[in-house]
């Protein structure tokens, strides 16, 4: 299971300096501008247990990606805590690493190889020996339905294969919590199904899948947990029935928009 305890990210970012507005108008001078920290992910606490599908829920720039991106060893955190399967991350970042399958909103694989080449790519990185490797790539080519395209080179597959081909990266080492970025993301009904079903099938094997969507309707329908962010955030956690009757709404979107809207906060969106 994954334990998220009061994690926060900050920035720096550069700013416009409004009080040098005056100089501006009187001398003709370009506006200076300044540097400024903001908080893109503020102070969050969740956990998701052994066979829970967690899905983190936001408008763009609510601090999803800053969010998995730390829990997936990508960024490093301002202040908090991650525990990964008793791995904290600040004390032993490779034991809980390995834990861990994640999926990067942006994955870029490498077009020249094929999908059996990156996956026996990725497992001599894991440090497993050519047995192990061979088996799980086996293994992999059932659960993704790659038997097709296996052997093709990567730019040659379709958006939905390589999807695939993104997340069969992430289980080549077998491990027991699945972060994934908007996997879903510009998928056809297909090729999304595929990977909702792999999902399912996962949550049934006992294993953790955290994962963030802008899709409140797949969410309420496949998640056993939800965590709603909005300007890095939490805004709600809970089943999706919890925070429907809590708020009094019929579905997740609107669950979101009365909170944010209560908050009177401006919907990016
Ligand atoms: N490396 C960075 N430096 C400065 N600001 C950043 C950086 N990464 C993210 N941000 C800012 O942090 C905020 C949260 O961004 P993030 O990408 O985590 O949001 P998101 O919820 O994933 O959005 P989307 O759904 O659009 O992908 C945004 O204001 C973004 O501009």
């Amino acid at each position: 299971m994954i334990q998220v305890n009061n994690l926060c990210k900050s920035f720096t970012r550069v700013v416009k300096d409004k009080s040098d507005s005056k100089n501006k108008i009187l001398k003709n001078k370009k506006l200076k501008t300044k540097k400024e920290e903001f908080l893109a992910v503020n102070n969050i606490t969740f956990n998701a247990d052994k066979g829970e599908i967690v899905g983190i829920l936001g408008p763009n720039g609510a601090g999803k990606t800053t969010l998995l991106r730390m829990l997936g060893g990508i960024l490093t955190p301002t202040s908090g805590d991650i525990c990964v399967s008793g791995h904290n991350y600040a004390l032993d970042k490779n034991a809980a690493k390995k834990e861990i399958g994640y999926l990067s909103g942006n994955t870029k694989l490498y077009n020249r190889l094929s999908p059996r080449e990156l996956l026996t790519t990725f497992g001599n990185l894991y440090e497993m020996s050519n047995e192990e490797i061979e088996k799980s790539i086996e293994e992999v080519i059932k659960v993704m339905d790659m038997e097709k395209f296996i052997d093709n080179r990567i730019e040659n597959l379709s958006t939905g294969q390589t999807q695939r081909a993104s997340i069969a990266r992430c289980l080549i080492h077998s491990p027991k919590i699945y972060i994934f970025d908007e996997p879903t993301l510009g998928l056809d009904v297909i090729s999304s199904k595929s990977i909702i079903e792999f999902m399912k099938n996962e949550k049934k094997n006992g294993k953790t899948v955290l994962y963030s969507t802008h899709y409140m309707e797949e969410a309420e329908t496949l998640c056993d947990k939800i965590v709603m962010i909005h300007q890095g955030e939490i805004i709600a956690s809970g089943t999706p029935d919890s925070l429907k009757e809590e708020t009094s709404t019929t579905n997740l979107r609107d669950v979101f928009i009365k909170l944010a809207s209560e908050r009177g906060e401006l919907i990016e969106d």
